[in-house]
């Protein structure tokens, strides 16, 4: 598939999940190139039909995105809760469990989620699998990474530390932390393996998110339009 045949799907898929979007709801703004399609529409609504929205962003891209789009902006801190989030995913297993954080931004992403009535996971067919078997960001203070990155070999993961585009050296996530792509092949048991991560001193999050399976719907953007998966 060609990358502009790529990008319209995620496009119908994003398209799809802003039309759920109701008047007064508060907003979760994913963060990524399928998220920001959504952002995109929601602004549209905004002007065409004068929706009245607010939207929560989970990184410092979407919070940009979501104000050229028109969208107004509120923090985390300003809401008692979310109504609907509309993020992506790097993969989806067959009982909704997520790995995310190819943008390096899982955590505020992970925060937003919790705060959640519903969500809707927007992806392309690629990101869809029977288990988890991709690389988890873990993002990490950077004083323990050397420690960290042991004690993830010593839980059967082989920790890449991501580095930087166009910026030398390690990525630094909105958070002002490092990341570390782990390898797990394929993931037995993604609630385990969570669990294990998050509890290393100096891991702020990992990039499995198992706990938000029954609040999650996944809109799947195909070429001949989209497909809506549901527990
Ligand atoms: O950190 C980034 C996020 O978790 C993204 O939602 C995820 O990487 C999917 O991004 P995309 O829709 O660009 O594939």
């Amino acid at each position: 598939m060609s990358k502009q045949d790529n990008l319209e799907i995620k496009r119908v898929a994003g398209v799809a999940a802003a039309a759920e979007v109701q008047d007064g709801m508060v907003i979760g703004l994913g963060t990524g190139s399928t998220a920001h399609y959504a952002i995109l529409r929601i602004g549209e609504r905004v002007r065409e039909e004068g929706l009245s929205v607010v939207g929560v962003p989970t990184s410092y891209q979407s919070a940009m995105r979501a104000r050229a789009a028109g969208i107004r902006v509120v923090d985390l801190a300003d809401v008692d809760a979310i109504d609907l989030t509309i993020d992506g995913a790097d993969q989806v297993d067959a009982a909704f469990n997520l790995i995310k954080g190819g943008g390096a931004a899982h955590t505020r992403e992970k925060c937003v989620a919790a705060a959640s009535k519903r969500i809707i996971t927007v992806v392309d067919p690629s990101k869809l699998s029977e288990q988890l078997n991709v690389p988890v960001p873990v993002e990490v203070v950077p004083y323990a990474a050397t420690l960290i990155a042991r004690q993830v070999e010593a839980l059967g993961g082989v920790p890449v530390l991501r580095e930087g585009v166009k910026k030398d050296g390690p990525v630094i996530t909105d958070n002002g932390n490092f990341v570390f792509d782990c390898d797990f092949g394929t993931i037995a048991d993604p609630a385990g393996v969570e669990a294990q991560l998050n509890a290393l001193p100096g891991v702020l999050t990992c990039g499995i998110f198992t706990e938000f399976a029954e609040k999650i719907c996944v809109l799947v953007g195909e070429s001949s339009g989209c497909r809506t998966l549901t527990r």
